[in-house]
């Protein structure tokens, strides 16, 4: 039985994938993977048992990366899962934005109603203190066109909004997904410049920290709206605060609560609901879920953030695995110690993504002891790292 642990609320359609007879779900203590939303997992140790970490969503800066791939194990997001409801949050931003609709709705409930109060009077003769803009002909800056960022660029386009785009490492993917009409900025400057309103879709990286800050706000069209739906460290608070009172910009809307931001009056806080639908819960769910149970019962990897994604079909009786460092003459190291026990290899595999690298063998003859041996001689070599014996379930 393979343990999975699970922190947050994880949706039902996610659980459902891993099989009741496969899979036990929060039963031990030692397990070998988690399934995880926003813990925060730079608290505390990885158990030593763990093989993989699954982060229902996109942002994984609530995992420690380095610490995972040091020790083996394999962390898998969920990309583009939740980013239509991204998407149709920040057109509704962008346009309650625009339009007061939530104070004239506040206002609407404080009218006097009863016998002698026309109710509808009232409302007709107040409802020019909430009169707004209109979205279209506004410029609109993107900042990051990945799986967010491209749908939104789109959909404002849609909407009758001029829109730039800024992403220096945009994904093939991505960029056959945004119009060809919306014009791709050189610098964040470019894109700060022109625009009405600006909305950031990068993940928190120690190079995104405080992106927006003094000096990017002062860049800023006055009067402008900021929007930030990715990750409060993104944008330096303090600032923001200080160019909301000068009137260099005129609202933030964010989805990062904080006890400065809570108080103010042109900050408008939602409560981190991005990928809050029930639709983004049960995508992110069921597809980490998947790449979960494909990696810990056939070795594959795909859309993993620290590992190389690696198929291979698992034809053969028995597969060896080694997540090792991507250095030179791995693979001749690990051919070498299968020739030693006389192993032949049926099928094999090697990648690699950043400083890592994955190697996958499968072989036609297997048994504990030669798995043993063949483990030990491994972990014996600097830099592998770990080593897995898997058998094919489908082969008897
Ligand atoms: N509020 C929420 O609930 C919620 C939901 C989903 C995602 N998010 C956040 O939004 C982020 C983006 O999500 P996504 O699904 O679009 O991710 P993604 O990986 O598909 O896209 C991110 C894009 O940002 C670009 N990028 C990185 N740094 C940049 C920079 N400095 N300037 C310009 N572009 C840059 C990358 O090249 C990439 O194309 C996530 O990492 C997460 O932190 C928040
Ligand atoms: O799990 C959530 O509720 C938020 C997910 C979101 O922040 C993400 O990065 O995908």
């Amino acid at each position: 039985m393979y343990q999975i642990k699970t922190y947050n609320v994880i949706s039902n359609v996610g659980l459902a994938v891993f099989e009741k007879d496969k899979y036990e779900i929060n039963g031990v203590t030692e397990p070998d993977a988690l399934l995880i939303r926003s813990q925060n997992l730079h608290r505390g140790v990885l158990p030593v048992s763990l093989l993989a970490i699954g982060r229902a969503g996109a942002g994984v800066n609530n995992i420690p990366l380095d610490k995972a791939s040091e020790n083996g194990v394999v962390v898998f997001n969920s990309p583009g899962a939740n980013s239509n409801a991204v998407k149709e949050l920040i057109v509704a931003v962008l346009i309650m934005a625009a339009r007061p609709i939530i104070p004239a709705i506040g206002w609407v409930n404080t009218l006097n109603s009863g016998e002698d109060a026309d109710v509808t009077l009232q409302a007709e003769s107040g409802k020019n203190h909430f009169r707004g803009t209109e979205l279209a002909g506004k410029t609109l800056g993107v900042i990051g066109l990945g799986a967010v960022g491209s749908k939104v660029a789109d959909t404002a386009k849609q909407l009758g909004m001029k829109v730039i785009g800024y992403d220096p490492n945009i994904s093939v993917e991505h960029a056959w997904k945004v119009s060809n009409d919306i014009p791709r900025a050189g610098s964040i400057s470019e894109v700060l410049k022109d625009s009405d309103y600006v909305t950031i879709h990068i993940p928190y990286t120690e190079k995104n920290k405080d992106l927006i800050s003094a000096k990017e706000l002062l860049t800023m069209k006055k009067g402008a709206v900021l929007l930030n739906y990715s990750r409060d460290g993104i944008v330096e608070e303090a600032p923001v605060l200080s160019a909301l009172e000068s009137g260099q910009i005129s609202q933030y809307w964010t989805d990062f609560a904080s006890d400065e931001l809570v108080t103010h009056e042109n900050v408008m806080v939602t409560p981190h609901l991005g990928g809050t639908t029930e639709e983004a819960e049960d995508n992110c769910a069921e597809m980490v879920a998947n790449t979960l149970c494909k990696y810990l019962e056939t070795g594959e990897i795909e859309h993993s953030v620290n590992f190389p994604s690696v198929y291979m079909p698992f034809n053969s009786p028995y597969r060896l695995t080694l997540l090792h460092q991507n250095v030179p003459s791995m693979v001749s190291k690990i051919a070498t110690v299968l020739a030693e026990l006389n192993i032949n290899i049926a099928n094999m595999i090697n990648s690699s993504k950043g400083d890592y690298a994955y190697t996958m063998i499968d072989v036609d003859e297997m048994d504990t002891k030669l798995y043993d041996e063949f483990e030990q001689k491994c972990l014996d070599i600097d830099a592998i790292i770990r080593v897995r014996g898997l058998k094919n379930p489908q082969i008897d």
